[in-house]
């Protein structure tokens, strides 16, 4: 396998730029930094972690001898070992990675541990889920799921320490932690994925949202609310919350301040000095705020239904900010307007549907203020936070889907203008 390594630098590199997971947009050379063989013989599955531009990501690689058509969409290269592939698309490989990840356990990695108490079932049937995001995620059965993240960060990660922190104060509307696939890097324990209880049958948000009866969607607005809440207090006890002092509202429009200069957003040139007063009048705040945990990335499409109840999912944070950012206490209300801005997406994708939208907002915010504070009584800070994900979107859109762009563009408009998104 070695040899097929040697020569896949440049056919990686054709590949990498087509996945939506791969954060840049052209690659350089691709390093193999470690290479794991986790399954010998025809077929092989190996395991990569490749250093590309100065970021680590991490790969699962098929080779078999002959590629059967199911598997052609997955092809990478013709190796003289046979062709290797995107394994992750092999649910043959993916059925035995758990396994093979386990009987690794104690040494530098990848391997796999249990949880403690969970009830991991290997050898099950596996696939990948279809829509592929920041990661990949394998469902096993109808029991587990793993997710393998593909840009790898050294050190404490969120979505294992959220998830532990949870589970040990009871908290409800999150997903069982059962494992983790880890790794020794840099001399830092480095966690590769998650395995989480599978919720079967569930249908997340955006799904609902936007196919769904809309009228039938505003009391589910409000259950999601009280579930978004419930998980706050929880990250609260779990890792205590704060009511800032005045300078961590300057610190907080300090962020946002060099987050807009960060993103660099051409198309914002004629919004930036409204923005920045946006972000200024944060300066001349006074609370009482909460700064604690929060999820970080928390829109429709990380929330599943199942059985009439919501469950929060991917408290990654937002994979393009650095884990030492991702790990710090930020304004709870970062997750509302996160969410927020996500009913002004289902409401402007398609038909837009301002009256729509306002509704999914108020029944938000009622059902979190049934369990915590009211976020709209923080009008300045709400918009605050929900500008500078919009300004966010602006730049993920023109990255990954240029045709959406005048979604967060509109709601910049209409955020600046004095209306609610
Ligand atoms: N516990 C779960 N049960 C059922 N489906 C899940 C679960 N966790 C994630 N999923 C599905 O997998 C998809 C990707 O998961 P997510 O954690 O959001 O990955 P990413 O970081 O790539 O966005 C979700 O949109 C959801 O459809
Ligand atoms: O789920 P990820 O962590 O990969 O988040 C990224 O992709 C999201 C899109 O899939 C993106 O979310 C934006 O689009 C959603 C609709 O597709 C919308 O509900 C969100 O409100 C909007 O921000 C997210 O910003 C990005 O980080």
């Amino acid at each position: 396998m070695n040899t097929a390594v040697d020569t896949l630098g440049t056919a990686l590199a054709q590949w990498l730029v087509g996945q939506r997971w791969y954060a840049g947009t052209d690659v350089g050379e691709v390093r193999v930094e470690r290479a794991t063989t986790l399954v010998h013989g025809d077929p092989a599955l190996l395991h990569l972690l490749v250093q590309v531009d100065g970021e680590r990501y991490q790969l699962l690689l098929g080779r078999r001898a002959t590629l059967p058509d199911d598997l052609a969409h997955a092809w990478i290269c013709d190796t003289p070992e046979g062709a290797v592939y995107a394994a992750t698309h092999d649910g043959e490989l993916m059925s035995r990675l758990l396994g093979a990840l386990r009987d690794r356990a104690g040494g530098p990695g990848p391997a796999f541990d249990p949880e403690p108490g969970a009830h991991v079932v290997h050898g099950l049937p596996a696939r990948v889920v279809a829509v592929e995001q920041s990661n990949t995620s394998l469902v096993f059965g109808d029991r587990h799921i793993l997710k393998l993240y593909r840009r790898i960060l050294p050190g404490p990660h969120p979505d294992v320490d959220l998830h532990r922190a949870l589970h040990d104060v009871g908290a409800q509307h999150v997903a069982r932690l059962q494992g983790v696939v880890s790794a020794h890097l840099d001399g830092v324990p480095t966690v590769l994925g998650v395995l989480q209880e599978y919720l079967p049958g569930c249908h997340d948000g955006w799904t609902l949202a936007t196919t769904g009866d809309r009228d039938a969607f505003v009391p589910e607005a409000a259950a999601l609310g009280r579930s978004v809440a419930r998980v706050h207090a929880a990250l609260a006890r779990a890792f205590g919350a704060r009511n800032p002092a005045v300078s961590d509202l300057n610190d907080t429009a300090d962020h946002l301040h060099r987050r807009l200069t960060a993103l660099g957003v051409p198309e914002l040139a004629d919004h930036e000095p409204a923005i920045r007063a946006a972000y200024d009048r944060l300066r001349t705040l006074r609370g009482p705020f909460v700064l604690q945990r929060v999820h970080g990335d928390l829109h429709l499409g990380q929330a599943l239904h199942t059985n009439g109840r919501w469950t929060l999912i991917d408290f990654e944070g937002e994979p393009g900010r650095p884990l030492e950012e991702r790990n710090a206490p930020r304004h709870a209300l970062q997750d509302v307007a996160t969410m927020l801005r996500s009913f002004d997406y289902a409401a402007h994708h398609g038909e837009p549907d301002p009256k729509w939208a306002s509704a999914l907002r108020e029944a938000f915010c009622a059902g979190y203020a049934a369990v915590l504070d009211d976020p709209r009584d923080q009008p300045v800070l709400l918009h605050a936070l929900e500008l500078d994900k919009a300004v966010y979107e602006v730049a993920y859109e023109r990255a990954h889907r240029p045709d959406w762009i005048g979604i967060p563009l509109g709601a910049i408009t209409r955020i600046l203008g004095g209306e609610t998104a």
